[in-house]
């Protein structure tokens, strides 16, 4: 394993945890999602993290990503310590340095592609860089698609938008909990090499939750979570290496799981499936990422 930092506000860390703890609910009930996490994501990277379902991939992405608060433990994002924040000042970290991207694609439909892209900026009242939203717009090849709405597009369309949409303010940092989740493997494909491009072309920082070792190969290092702790990880993995970690680490259901992705367990295999409860927390958390005060953050 690659050894922690000395120092987690070290510019070479986009995120980083020590000794993050989340309890859900209290006394019998209590669920210990995040055991002692300690780490670092690199910055100018995809990282993956993996792991069995309940292990704790979304929940410590939403803590790093200031959607959720830890119970214990420190999390610096982008030279920030957001355990410090108040409501306010993480509302406005996640508008002005996060950028995400859910399963659920969350465009708005009466909007065209290129509307829905600029929401983020258009709520901000923050004005539109015109040469790095053609950049993105390139990257994620949706040029001839802009005066499309949401219906007229491909599910992998819809969430190249979705990326875009991230990507158009500029964040520090890109959080995608399986962007891939409800999409068929070729525009999982198309979605995945365009979260590469955004680092290798773009010099973006994204951090993906995925069950699907496909994906995970597209990332520079996957990190495998098992109840709530960290438990291994894979440098610049194959589908092959990822594999073998899963069967290392304890995923062992994967294969009969997989579809082209693998969906959660407990959940039907459909590629469209998405458990109400899930998909409505997702939302909503998109909402809130997209809909922020345009305040500025402070240090
Ligand atoms: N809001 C919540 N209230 C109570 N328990 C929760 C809540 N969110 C998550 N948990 C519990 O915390 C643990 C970790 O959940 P989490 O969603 O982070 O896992 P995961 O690895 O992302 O799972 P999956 O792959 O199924 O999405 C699970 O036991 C889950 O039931």
């Amino acid at each position: 394993m690659r050894a922690l930092a000395q120092d987690p506000t070290d510019k070479a860390q986009i995120a980083s945890a020590r000794g993050l703890v989340k309890i859900y609910g209290k006394g019998e009930a209590a669920v210990r999602a995040l055991d002692g996490v300690d780490v670092d994501l690199a910055r100018g990277e995809l990282t993956a993290i993996m792991g069995p379902s309940g292990s704790g991939k979304s929940t410590l992405m939403h803590c790093m990503a200031g959607l959720d608060t830890a119970t214990a433990g420190s999390i610096v994002v982008d030279g920030l310590d957001i355990g410090r924040m108040n409501q306010r000042k993480l509302t406005s970290l996640r508008r002005t340095r996060i950028g995400f991207v859910f399963q659920a694609f969350n465009l708005i439909p009466t909007l065209t592609a290129e509307e829905n892209i600029t929401l983020p900026l258009d709520i901000a009242r923050a004005p539109l860089d015109r040469e790095w939203f053609d950049a993105v717009v390139d990257a994620v090849g949706l040029r001839d698609r802009l005066d499309h709405r949401p219906s007229e597009l491909s599910g992998g369309q819809q969430q190249r938008v979705a990326c875009a949409r991230a990507l158009v303010s500029r964040p520090s940092v890109i959080f995608a909990d399986e962007p891939t989740g409800n999409l068929d493997s070729r525009s999982a494909a198309e979605v995945l090499s365009f979260l590469r491009r955004s680092v290798d072309e773009l010099g973006q920082s994204v951090v993906m939750v995925t069950h699907d070792p496909t994906a995970a190969s597209y990332a520079h290092r996957v990190l495998f979570l098992a109840d709530g702790r960290l438990v291994g990880e894979v440098q610049d993995p194959t589908r092959e290496t990822v594999l073998d970690a899963l069967r290392l680490y304890g995923d062992a259901g994967h294969d009969e799981r997989e579809h082209g992705h693998v969906a959660p367990a407990g959940t039907a295999p459909s590629p469209h499936h998405e458990p109400a409860l899930e998909g409505g927390r997702h939302a909503a958390l998109d909402a809130a990422a997209v809909a922020a005060p345009a305040d500025t953050v402070e240090r």
